[in-house]
């Protein structure tokens, strides 16, 4: 059953940029869904016209059950709250839902732990690895165990074998949850690894040129990365990518 049905989509800026164009999807409830593109394609747009932070120009949007449901955000930089220790980052949500301070602590600890932060909960953002901001936002987008995950490029700035931890990591969270994950990445690699389904943008105008379902099962480990069945994917996507930028230029 669709989350979200778009047709017909079309986003065009002030400025007259025309970023998306076209765009007709559905996303599954429970699916893992990779933007997969280069600079300009309108992933950020699309994460953006989900999330409501935009309106479309044409087409439209619609949510099963007719509403938009609740949303977790990751981006790439972690934006955290300087001031305010791990737990506190991860509590704020379910305390501006209204629970109270000791309630929200405790569910955040759990989800600390649930993330591999077990003992850093005093700690301050800037005692933190990247990797491990990147944890505490993992932990705080998905406190309120909202429906929908958006993640817009979150691992782009880690290095690779951090990269490949909150990845193995984020499946197990997916798999245990079951939320529906959009996720935009620039890369190839990482879209297979992660996404049952990798829609493939072109620019100017942004739109979707390719949609490819990822059929390796559950679950995807250390094994699966070197497999050949990965590597075949990968090319199968790469050459799509290829072709989505030849047709562009
Ligand atoms: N607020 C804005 N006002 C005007 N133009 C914008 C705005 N945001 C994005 N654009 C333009 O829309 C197009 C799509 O941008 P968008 O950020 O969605 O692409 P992207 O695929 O996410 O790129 P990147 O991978 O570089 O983040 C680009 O040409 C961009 O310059």
């Amino acid at each position: 059953m669709s989350l979200v049905a778009l047709r017909g989509v079309a986003k065009r800026y002030a400025t007259g940029t025309l970023a998306l164009e076209g765009v007709s999807l559905d996303i599954a409830r429970g699916d893992f869904v990779a933007l997969l593109g280069p600079s300009g394609c309108g992933k950020s747009t699309l994460l953006r016209l989900l999330a409501g932070l935009a309106d479309p120009t044409a087409g439209s949007l619609s949510w099963q059950g007719t509403a938009r449901p609740e949303i977790g955000f990751v981006f790439q930089e972690p934006t955290l709250m300087p001031w305010a220790t791990a737990l506190r980052n991860v509590a704020l949500p379910l305390e501006l839902a209204g629970l109270r301070r000791r309630d929200a602590e405790a569910r955040a600890a759990d989800w600390m732990a649930r993330v591999g932060l077990a003992g850093f909960e005093r700690s301050y953002p800037r005692a933190l690895s990247g990797g491990m901001r990147m944890r505490v936002s993992i932990a705080r987008a998905l406190v309120t165990r909202p429906p929908l995950l958006l993640m817009d490029e979150p691992f782009a700035a880690l290095d690779e074998i951090t990269r490949f931890r909150l990845n193995d990591d984020l499946l197990r969270l997916w798999e245990a949850e079951r939320f529906t994950a959009v996720f935009v990445t620039h890369s190839v690699f990482e879209s297979v690894f992660l996404a049952r389904r990798i829609l493939v943008m072109a620019p100017r105008p942004g739109r979707i040129v390719a949609a490819l379902d990822i059929t390796a099962p559950s679950p995807r480990d250390g094994a699966f990365r070197t497999s050949g069945e990965y590597a075949a994917q990968c090319r199968t996507v790469s050459q799509a990518l290829a072709d989505a930028m030849a047709e562009a230029a």
